[in-house]
């Protein structure tokens, strides 16, 4: 079965599923926001700002028009920033109507967006009118772009409330080395996908400031526990948090220097300020927009997220990390797990 899919997004990750996408038979055309990446794609078939020693299949064709992306498509994937993902899909809804197409929508970008603390399929369902989508589809999962680039096996979660559309999703993307699973739990994994950046500039900044193994499996153990509070206060299903958009995803990020989290977090640590590590970086942090949505919605709903207030008073309060991290560490002991709330 060949499907036509537009990825709208063409960083590392929109890149690198495009190419998987190509490589497994279907006919893609990559959007990009930036003509010059886009004809490096055509031309060269390469995109070396973002992948720097990848060879892109010259089958993939990219376009810098909606036009030409959303002809005749079946399926519609977000990978562009959180942030910017009203705009653009606001953006793509009169073209669907011109081109009378009714794609499923997917998405797999991380994060929250800021201001109305909503995950990303919420804006989705706000932003594209029902009549004009065939369902909306979350895919999560430990999965670093530069790993795929190397085929590396790899595992992700589809999402959806509608099984049959998650199903469709997985035996698109599925080959030998990129194995997906089908989850209903669309709260907990967009949840656990948004929050565990959070928890990765922190496990980044703990390496940056030398502290060993301990402290980082502590961080990301007790950060699971505040990922899971906020996903279950949200309505998600615990379970979810011990898959791979979950326990999985926060293990990848938290530990690898692929991480753009992970690896602003080190440069926090090593003392670089926020402003700069963000100019450097080139691609996208989500955990610094998603930490801010993360603290204001934790407390509106009174869910208490010490190392996410932590983090946000770093990166929002020019706090100093050492002297917060000395507050978590005095702060009065505790069941480690509430047996009253699971
Ligand atoms: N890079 C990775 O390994 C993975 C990334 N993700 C998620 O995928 C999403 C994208 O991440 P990356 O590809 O790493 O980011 P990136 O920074 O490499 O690329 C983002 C792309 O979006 C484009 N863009 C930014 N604003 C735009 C706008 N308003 N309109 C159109 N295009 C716009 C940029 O030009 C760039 O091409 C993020 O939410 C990230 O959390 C998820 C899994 C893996
Ligand atoms: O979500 C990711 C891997 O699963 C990518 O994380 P970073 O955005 O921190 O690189």
């Amino acid at each position: 079965m060949t499907v036509k899919i537009a990825v709208l997004g063409a960083g590392s990750w929109g890149t690198i599923l495009a190419n998987l996408l190509v490589e497994n038979g279907h006919q893609v055309e990559l959007w990009g926001n930036d003509p010059k990446k886009v004809a490096e794609i055509n031309e060269q078939h390469t995109n070396t700002h973002y992948l720097p020693d990848f060879k892109i299949d010259p089958q993939l064709h990219a376009t810098i028009d909606l036009n030409v992306a959303l002809d005749q498509v079946d399926v519609v994937l977000f990978v562009i920033p959180t942030q910017a993902i009203r705009a653009v899909a606001e953006q793509i809804v009169p073209v669907m109507i011109a081109k009378k197409v009714k794609p499923v929508i997917v998405t797999a970008s991380k994060g929250l967006e800021q201001g109305t603390h909503k995950r990303i399929s919420e804006v989705l369902t706000e932003a594209i009118p029902e009549t004009n989508r065939n369902g909306i589809v979350v895919l999560s999962g430990p999965s670093h772009a530069e790993d795929v680039a190397q085929k590396d096996i790899t595992t992700l979660t589809a999402a959806s409330s509608d099984l049959i559309q998650a199903q469709w999703i997985q035996e698109i993307f599925m080959n030998d080395y990129f194995r997906l699973y089908t989850n209903p739990d669309v709260v907990g994994v967009e949840m656990g996908a948004a929050l565990k950046n959070v928890i990765a500039l922190g496990a980044g900044a703990l390496n940056g400031l030398g502290y060993g193994d301990n402290t980082k499996a502590a961080l990301m153990t007790r950060g699971l526990a505040e990922i899971s509070r906020l996903g279950v206060a949200m309505g998600a299903n615990p379970l979810t948090f011990i898959g791979l958009s979950g326990v999985g995803d926060l293990i990848v990020t938290g530990t690898s220097v692929h991480s753009r989290n992970w690896r602003a977090g080190n440069a926090l640590g090593k003392g670089q300020k926020l402003a700069d590590v963000l100019a450097n970086m080139g691609m996208v942090v989500e955990g610094v927009a998603t930490c801010k949505a993360a603290y204001e919605l934790a407390q509106q709903r009174s869910v208490d997220m010490p190392i996410t207030r932590a983090i946000y008073n770093v990166l929002y309060e020019d706090c100093d990390i050492k002297t917060e991290i000395a507050y978590l560490m005095r702060r009065s002991g505790k069941p480690e797990i509430d047996f009253d709330e699971v």
